[in-house]
């Protein structure tokens, strides 16, 4: 089947917000009015189609970032436009699925409420839209609610976003007696049919009343339109007024350019101002030929090079998000930036060096879904049945094989352990977390060498409750839930030489091995070495990987806490052998007890993730939030003035900040937020160190 819409007339766009600002309710009501949802779901009753997953439903957060396609004509433009709307997750812990999303979108709307206005992570997910320069809108929801007050969102869009707003509306009425709005643009009023589930909609003249003040927004509108373009600019201070399709094409180069954000309102729950929202984003937001071209290397030759928007150009695409399917199994949903997918084909995960054969690929609407034969540049597709593409990875045209942009993926710092209920659950467990950990590529599991136990690694406190609770809904697995824990780390303190001698006579034949060896400290991110400096045979060839096995099985659990043994070097001097006695295991074994021996003289020591956090805050609280940073063993590394806001850099050991974002929510009326990434493993101090090991090992 051909490409149905021209490349141009795609818009590939994200809905972000708030918790609560009504994101969900948003997107049902486009995925309503677009025709593809035939009843209008509530997150109250949990039939929101886009949060399927049950205990999204439940806790009503948004929590996967689901593609949906759907298609929307604009009343300014007679061509059908395909939507691909991605749902981002508003939690702090899951701002990685909301990086993995902006990566792939190139416009979105942010949604605001009404009355609360722009707040704390509303704020973390305009910054990392800012990162990624993606051109945005903002839709002021919940105009219906008591206390809603659209002007007063509009300058916290500037004090605390340090955006320039342009607004395209403003309401008539507020909270109960909200009607509708002033098309700034058209200079007309738009008013909703109580009795038509916000359907139908009349257009008016202004009322009088608000006449002023819109004469006023009309003139800021197009003062800061034509900042778009220079000519306009000209001629505009020479009196002469942009027409309106000259107003809108400004508007839409400057929303692209990022130099200033369309303001629209409406109330998603009562039905009112989503159809001229859809307008919008046809209209103002980019199309994938409106931004730049994706940059990647030649995989084979590591050249740097650019994938155009283009059918003609050799299939580039990015899969960034995996989901398991109760119907059809795994899905990778892929943004396509160049050429052609085709069904059949077989093609090459540039990123794992691996062949994948594209079986069935579904275009996903809200509930439903279709099977398509072909995808072209700019479509969100999901694949069924890959094998070895994880998120991130580039899936590409094997004969002219390029690694798109890679994502990153900071380390999982955070631990808790799981323990089976019953033997069946052991089984279901293990297949569980393989699953959990292909979808999420912040999620690692692993097993504990010393008690058995498995270990699941995350971001954060909800990120691994969020993964528990979905092994038990989707997987029926029951299972124990330990305390989450910091993951440490240990290394030596210093080098220790020892000689170790494994001897064993048991009737038959007796086992023999004697090894001396030097175990070193590396510099931090060195990770382990093993080097053989014997000679002359004093351990034969073929029992020295028996020595390096040996280091290798022990190191994971580390002799002061169980934990991984870091950047250190075994070295293996000489060693003693039996002609009969000797094998691989009996020096694997020496090994182990040498190593054993030398983390007594070696000084092992504790290592804590070390966490780089941003805070970024008011001015009147930076005084408090240094001096709280610092009480937590943090080190404050600098201060730099951000639009309106201070943000303070900093590096504080993950264990101290447990419970973090309460204590800044108070401490600065819920107006700073913060951010915090893995940055590297540090020793612990001495008195913390002899505390952290005695409750573990207690
Ligand atoms: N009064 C009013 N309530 C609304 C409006 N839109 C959404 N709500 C309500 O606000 C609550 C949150 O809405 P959601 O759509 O779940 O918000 P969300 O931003 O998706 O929330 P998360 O998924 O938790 O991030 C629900 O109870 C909605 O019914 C609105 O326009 N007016």
């Amino acid at each position: 089947m051909p490409r149905t819409h021209k490349l141009e007339d795609y818009r590939n766009f994200g809905i972000m917000a708030h918790i609560d600002a009504g994101k969900t309710t948003t997107t049902e009501r486009i995925l309503y009015y677009t025709g593809k949802s035939h009843k209008i779901g509530e997150v109250h009753d949990g039939a929101a189609t886009m949060d399927w997953m049950d205990q999204e439903q439940e806790r009503g957060i948004t929590i996967t970032s689901a593609a949906t396609t759907c298609f929307w004509t604009s009343a300014n433009d007679s061509v059908e436009k395909r939507l691909n709307i991605i749902d981002t997750p508003g939690h702090v812990d899951f701002t990685i699925e909301v990086e993995r999303s902006l990566r792939v979108l190139d416009g979105a709307v942010c949604c605001l409420d009404a009355n609360a206005g722009v707040e704390p992570q509303t704020e973390t997910v305009w910054r990392q839209a800012d990162k990624y320069q993606v051109p945005r809108m903002i839709f002021v929801n919940k105009m219906d609610k008591l206390g809603a007050d659209f002007f007063r969102c509009v300058e916290m869009v500037v004090d605390r976003l340090g955006a320039t707003p342009l607004c395209l509306q403003i309401p008539i009425g507020s909270e109960n007696a909200y009607k509708g709005m002033i098309d700034i643009v058209k200079m007309r009023s738009v008013v909703w049919l109580e009795e038509s589930l916000g359907a139908k909609y009349e257009f008016g003249d202004i009322p009088e009343d608000l006449m002023d003040q819109a004469q006023e927004y009309r003139e800021k509108l197009i003062e800061t339109a034509v900042e778009a373009d220079e000519a306009a600019m000209e001629a505009y201070l020479e009196g002469e007024e942009p027409d309106e399709a000259t107003l809108r094409s400004l508007i839409r180069k400057g929303c692209i350019a990022n130099l200033f954000v369309p303001i629209l309102c409406g109330t998603a729950f009562k039905n009112k101002g989503v159809q001229p929202l859809l307008d919008a984003v046809v209209d103002y937001l980019p199309s994938p030929l409106d931004i730049a071209a994706i940059k990647g290397i030649d995989a084979n030759t590591e050249e740097p090079l650019v994938r155009k928007a283009s059918d003609d150009e050799p299939l580039g695409m990015l899969a960034f998000k995996i989901m398991n399917d109760p119907f059809v199994g795994t899905l990778t949903f892929c943004r396509i930036y160049s050429g052609k997918l085709v069904k059949g084909t077989t093609l090459l995960n540039t990123v794992k060096g691996k062949k994948e054969r594209i079986g069935r690929m579904l275009e996903m609407h809200s509930n439903d879904r279709k099977d398509i034969e072909e995808a072209f540049a700019g479509d969100i597709v999901a694949v069924a049945g890959l094998k070895d593409t994880t998120t991130g990875d580039t899936i590409s045209d094997p004969a002219k094989p390029a690694i798109l942009e890679r994502m990153e993926f900071p380390e999982p710092v955070i631990e808790i352990a799981v323990e089976p209920k019953t033997k069946a659950d052991q089984e279901k467990m293990g297949l569980a977390l393989q699953k959990l950990a292909a979808e999420d590529p912040s999620f690692r599991v692993k097993t504990d060498e010393e008690s058995g136990q498995t270990i699941m690694a995350g971001m954060g406190e909800l990120h691994l409750d969020i993964l528990v609770d979905r092994m038990k809904r989707e997987f029926g697995v029951e299972a124990n839930i330990g305390q989450p824990q910091v993951a440490y780390r240990e290394t030596l303190s210093r080098a220790a030489e020892v000689v170790y001698t494994h001897k064993k006579q048991s009737g038959g034949s007796g086992q023999f091995a004697e090894v001396k060896m030097i175990f070193e400290p590396l510099e931090p991110g060195e990770g382990f070495v093993f080097e053989s400096q014997v000679v002359g045979g004093s351990v034969p060839r073929e029992y020295i990987p028996g020595v390096e096995k040996g280091v290798k099985s022990i190191k994971d659990a580390g002799p002061l806490a169980g934990f991984p043994v870091i950047d250190f070097k075994a070295t293996l001097l000489e060693g003693k052998y039996h002609d009969v006695d000797s094998s691989v295991l009996a020096f694997e074994i020496a090994a182990r007890g040498a190593f054993r021996d030398a983390a007594g003289k070696a000084q092992i020591k504790l290592l804590e993730p070390i966490m780089k956090v941003e805070v970024i805050s008011p001015e009147e609280y930076v005084g408090g939030v240094i001096g709280d940073l610092n009480s937590r063993r943090g080190q404050v590394s600098g201060q730099e003035v951000r639009g309106v806001a201070v943000v303070v850099a900093a590096m504080v050991p993950l264990s101290s900040m447990f419970g973090y974002v309460n204590n800044l929510r108070s401490m600065t009326q819920g107006r700073a937020q913060y951010s915090m990434q893995f940055d590297h493993y540090d020793t612990v101090p001495n008195a913390v160190s002899k505390e952290v090991i005695e409750k573990l090992n207690g």
